[in-house]
């Protein structure tokens, strides 16, 4: 029989002495007797170190190790499902050094992670003799559903040799069958939140990523119950934290009962996995997280048929051998896909399904373009809003033209673009359409998913970027926005920048210092403030940004000449062999239909 632990320079008698622990056995119903006692003891008292013995029902000792009782790690003892919140058959007994016997964190810790039937401490004490304490569940929960433990002793440990643990193995697994009935399901997400900071490499904080984890997962539904950072200058290759953390994560998750940890980067999949199978629950990463938030959001064809994209392309390299351990634990943030149904899990549906799902796209696509050509037709210039999510641009987009598009104090409250028809005072017409929210670390597998989506920026004339002024990262969120822009080839675009919430800052010299060498204005959309000055600013952008041409028109196109008189561009008429040449100052949004006579 193998005796577990660190048993280097241990000498062979003593050795022989934790074999021979194997030999003792327990009357059945019984915690302990006075011989296994007495053997662990002795062994502990030459080494002073901790002895452990792990017993199952029938009394028969099924392992024995030197060391830490927390880092036990029993073949025999299956785990078992999550679900599965009944007594494990094991029991832990081991001696405490120092003599004081009360259970430590760690020690209750392992009770739970390992669903002991109890766990007893034993030690010598100087006048009692060998006296030890009990843990183990009541088999209740309380409030916040973490089950409870209850303690028994120091007392003398002939009086835990008395207990029937029969039939405290019985009670409590009654109480926790019951449960079992009424947990499945509706199981809550309880999350833990977890991220590394690399020194110097980021532009945010780590307790500022942090917080907007924090939010996301809030606003994916999930409850946070625990958070953990940690300095590290690059991700554990196969962890991604390291393994310290994971030990005092897997801690945290017994103690707060914790179904769902959350990494604030990307994971890879082998990271995902090696981290789900140590701590035995659900681990996503920002990517799936936004990814299932975008899933509940999705309203139109289009977009949900995006996400489902993006979520199934982000899911089948993490499909491993014998599936993903998501789908075996049951549902929740980052198995909710943008439908009535649960997402996909087995590979070869997968393929058929992002095949399918991209037809369909390319069918979308090609009605779109057919609508834009009509809206090009109609000469209206287009303005977009863009911005860090919770911007308030939804809330503007409301504010300037009257209607109702979804606005809330939650990260991606719009998904869908929505446009808007606004004529504004000085009667430039233009259309305004309203985006989604961009984030930092916005995956590159969403900003493709949603390049479609996003074509409103590419194609706009003129970019509204809102800034919430009032949120102390606003600068990082204008360098975060301005990465997507980047990436939609959109960031040289006019762009004005509309510092919104100014009724939360009344800081003068802070409205200057937001604006300093960027065109921009400092309003609000919820109270109005600024707004008719935003307008002008607006309008005065379209009367400036005329473009000079010079242009040939065919003389069988003379209806050009007199759109373009219409349009008051002429500048000067000349009539040459090919044509009437005319140089024309034109707003920049009329510039495409008339660019193929251009001369340059
Ligand atoms: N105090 C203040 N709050 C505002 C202002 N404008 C918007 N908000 C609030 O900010 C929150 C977010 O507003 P939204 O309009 O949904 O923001 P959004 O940019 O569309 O957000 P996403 O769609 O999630 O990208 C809401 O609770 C708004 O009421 C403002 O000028 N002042
Ligand atoms: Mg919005």
């Amino acid at each position: 029989m193998q005796v577990n632990g660190d048993l280097a320079n241990i000498k062979t008698y003593i050795l022989d002495k934790l074999k021979a622990i194997y030999e003792l056995s327990v009357p059945i119903g019984q915690l302990s007797t006075k011989e296994l006692n007495e053997h662990m003891l002795e062994i502990t008292d030459i080494l002073e170190r901790e002895v452990a013995v792990y017993i199952n029902r029938q009394g028969r000792i099924v392992q024995v190790s030197l060391g830490d009782a927390d880092t036990v790690d029993l073949p025999e003892f299956q785990r078992q499902a999550r679900s599965d919140r009944r007594l494990s058959g094991i029991r832990c007994i081991h001696t405490h050094p120092s003599g004081d016997v009360r259970l430590s964190e760690p020690d209750l810790s392992s009770l739970r992670r390992l669903r002991f039937d109890c766990m007893a401490a034993i030690g010598r004490h100087h006048k009692e003799g060998v006296i030890g304490s009990l843990g183990f569940f009541t088999g209740e929960q309380n409030d916040e559903g973490v089950e409870e433990l209850s303690q028994l002793g120091p007392v003398k440990a002939k009086v835990l040799d008395q207990i029937n643990l029969n039939m405290l193995v019985t009670v409590v697994n009654k109480k926790l069958g019951a449960q079992n009935l009424k947990n499945t399901d509706a199981e809550e997400e309880r999350a833990i939140l977890a991220g590394v900071e690399r020194p110097g490499q980021q532009l945010w904080t780590i307790e500022e990523s942090m917080a907007e984890l924090a939010r996301l997962a809030d606003t994916a539904g999930a409850k946070i119950v625990g958070q953990f950072t940690q300095r590290k200058e690059k991700p554990d290759a196969a962890f991604f934290l390291g393994k310290g953390k994971v030990s005092e994560i897997a801690m945290e998750i017994q103690n707060t009962n914790a179904n769902l940890l959350i990494l604030d980067d990307e994971l890879t999949p082998s990271q995902q996995h090696n981290l789900e199978q140590t701590l035995g629950i659900k681990v996503i990463d920002r990517t799936a997280l936004i990814l299932d938030i975008f899933a509940q959001r999705a309203r139109s064809r289009e977009g949900k048929l995006q996400v489902e994209l993006a979520q199934l392309r982000y899911n089948l390299p993490r499909l491993g051998g014998q599936g993903l351990v998501l789908s075996r634990l049951g549902g929740g943030i980052g198995t909710r896909g943008p439908g009535e149904t649960k997402l996909e899990v087995d590979r070869r549906r997968i393929y058929a399904k992002i095949h399918d799902i991209e037809k369909q796209i390319e069918g979308l696509k090609k009605s779109r373009h057919l609508h834009r050509a009509r809206r090009k037709e109609s000469r209206i210039p287009l303005v977009a809003l863009v911005g860090y999510t919770n911007a308030g641009k939804s809330t503007l987009l409301n504010k300037l033209t009257g209607s109702e598009v979804f606005a809330e104090d939650k990260l991606f409250a719009t998904l869908d673009p929505t446009t808007r028809h606004l004529v504004l005072p000085e009667k430039q017409e233009i259309l305004l359409t309203d985006t989604v929210g961009f984030i930092q670390k916005l995956p590159h597998t969403l900003v493709t998913a949603f390049r479609a989506t996003l074509e409103e920026v590419q194609e706009a004339d003129m970019l509204l970027h809102v800034v919430d002024c009032s949120n102390v990262n606003f600068e990082q969120q204008i360098a975060a926005v301005i990465e997507v822009l980047k990436e939609l080839g959109a960031e040289t675009k006019p762009t004005l920048y509309v510092f919104n919430k100014a009724d939360r800052i009344d800081n003068d010299n802070l409205r200057q210092q937001m604006l300093h060498d960027r065109e921009g204005i400092c309003i609000s959309a919820r109270t109005g403030e600024n707004l008719a000055a935003l307008q002008a600013k607006i309008e005065g952008f379209f009367q400036e940004n005329q473009i000079k041409l010079t242009l040939l028109i065919p003389y069988d196109k003379g209806g050009m000449i007199t759109e373009l008189h219409a349009l008051n561009a002429v500048r000067s008429t000349e009539y040459v062999e090919q044509g009437t040449l005319v140089e024309v100052s034109l707003p920049v949004s009329e510039k495409d239909k008339y660019l193929p006579y251009s001369k340059e």
